[in-house]
């Protein structure tokens, strides 16, 4: 379950140029797209307004270019945003002064970037404790942090290696293990996975979902593959241009994409994986099956159960009271209609 916002942007600008702020205005503080290559500016993120919610996955997705890095640069105030406001549970991301800002990236964000971000003298012990090293952490207090964090990741026994001595996968362990050292409130993932190969990324994938039901972080993360997505997110923000052009959840965006470009993310999509039972499901009916499943169950989990069943399936909500029914051509239709 996702809660309250934690963090608020409204309308965020970043605009690479000369003069950001003067191009901004002279356009009344919202250029039309034209006007950015006709003056030589970029718009990276263009009036970009959502919130993050407390505990939820949130991935931004959209084609190489399209200001994902950017937008989480902005957030993370990495980069200044070239308008907007921003707050991070209630208080004013720029208005905050530089050393409010360096405590807040220091303790309440975790941050995974794609190259693993390890530094290559150090052991993985010593890699994971420096972010609390650059905090002023007394060393027993922090190896035994790193230590803990290191079996989290599944990394125990290799304490004493160096990263050149571990796989892609293991690294990038070290590196999740390192973000979360710090115990951060907010977790920035910018393409965590896609240096790994395909195996791995997959195990890696495992192993995020594993860590977030014990962890229950807050998660913003990057990504270009919509499997991916769809595997992890419970919203996926899609940009493009700068632009956020949908924001909702995997299942609203496979039966509802925003436009064309939304629609060719979705096209493969897994709809076995995404689909629920409440979105297909009919009316309640005369003469149902005893056997019943949840109205969030993804079709895939059900299809055998239902399309086993000569009379339609009640599908109940978390009270088990039946709210609809779904028949085999349902759910079969659903399934065909995926691919
Ligand atoms: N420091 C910078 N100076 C000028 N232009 C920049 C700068 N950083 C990013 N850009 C431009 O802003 C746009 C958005 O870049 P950004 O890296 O946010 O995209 P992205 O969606 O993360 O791409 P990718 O998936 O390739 O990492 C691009 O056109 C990029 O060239």
């Amino acid at each position: 379950m996702t809660g309250d916002v934690q963090i608020k942007c409204r309308n965020i600008w970043k605009i690479f140029g000369d003069d950001p702020k003067g191009f901004l205005a002279r356009h009344n503080g919202a250029p039309e797209d034209d006007a950015f290559g006709d003056e030589g500016y970029i718009g990276a993120v263009r009036d970009v307004s959502f919130d993050v919610r407390q505990g939820e996955i949130l991935i931004i997705m959209g084609l190489s270019g399209s200001g994902k890095s950017t937008l989480i640069r902005c957030i993370t105030r990495l980069n200044d945003p070239t308008a907007g406001e921003m707050e991070y549970e209630g208080r004013d991301l720029l208005k905050a002064s530089e050393a409010e800002l360096i405590d807040i990236r220091r303790h309440k964000m975790g941050m995974v970037f794609q190259n693993f971000g390890l530094l290559p003298h150090r052991d993985v012990l010593s890699n994971v404790a420096f972010p609390l090293e650059v905090q002023g952490v007394a060393r027993a207090k922090r190896d035994a942090r790193a230590r803990e964090m290191i079996q989290l990741v599944g990394l125990e026994g290799r304490e004493a290696y160096f990263p050149r001595q571990l796989s892609g996968g293991q690294q990038q362990r070290v590196g999740i293990a390192r973000s979360l050292a710090v115990e951060p409130d907010i977790w920035f993932l910018d393409e965590p996975f896609s240096a790994l190969d395909p195996l791995i990324r997959t195990e890696m994938q495992d192993e995020f979902i594993r860590l977030q039901q014990l962890l229950k972080k807050t998660i913003v993360f990057i990504t270009h593959d919509f499997e991916e997505a769809t595997k992890l997110a419970d919203r996926i923000g899609i940009m493009k241009d700068g632009r956020m052009v949908q924001l909702a959840t995997p299942e609203e965006i496979v039966l509802n994409p925003a436009d064309e470009y939304v629609a060719e993310f979705a096209r493969n999509a897994p709809h076995a994986r995404i689909v629920s039972a409440r979105t297909i499901m009919g009316p309640v009916s005369e003469g149902m099956a005893a056997a019943t499943v949840p109205a969030d169950a993804k079709i895939g989990a059900i299809a055998a159960q239902v399309i086993g069943s000569d009379a339609p399936t009640p599908v109940v909500d978390e009270a088990g009271a039946p709210i609809g029914a779904i028949t085999r051509e349902t759910v079969s239709d659903a399934l065909f209609r995926a691919r």
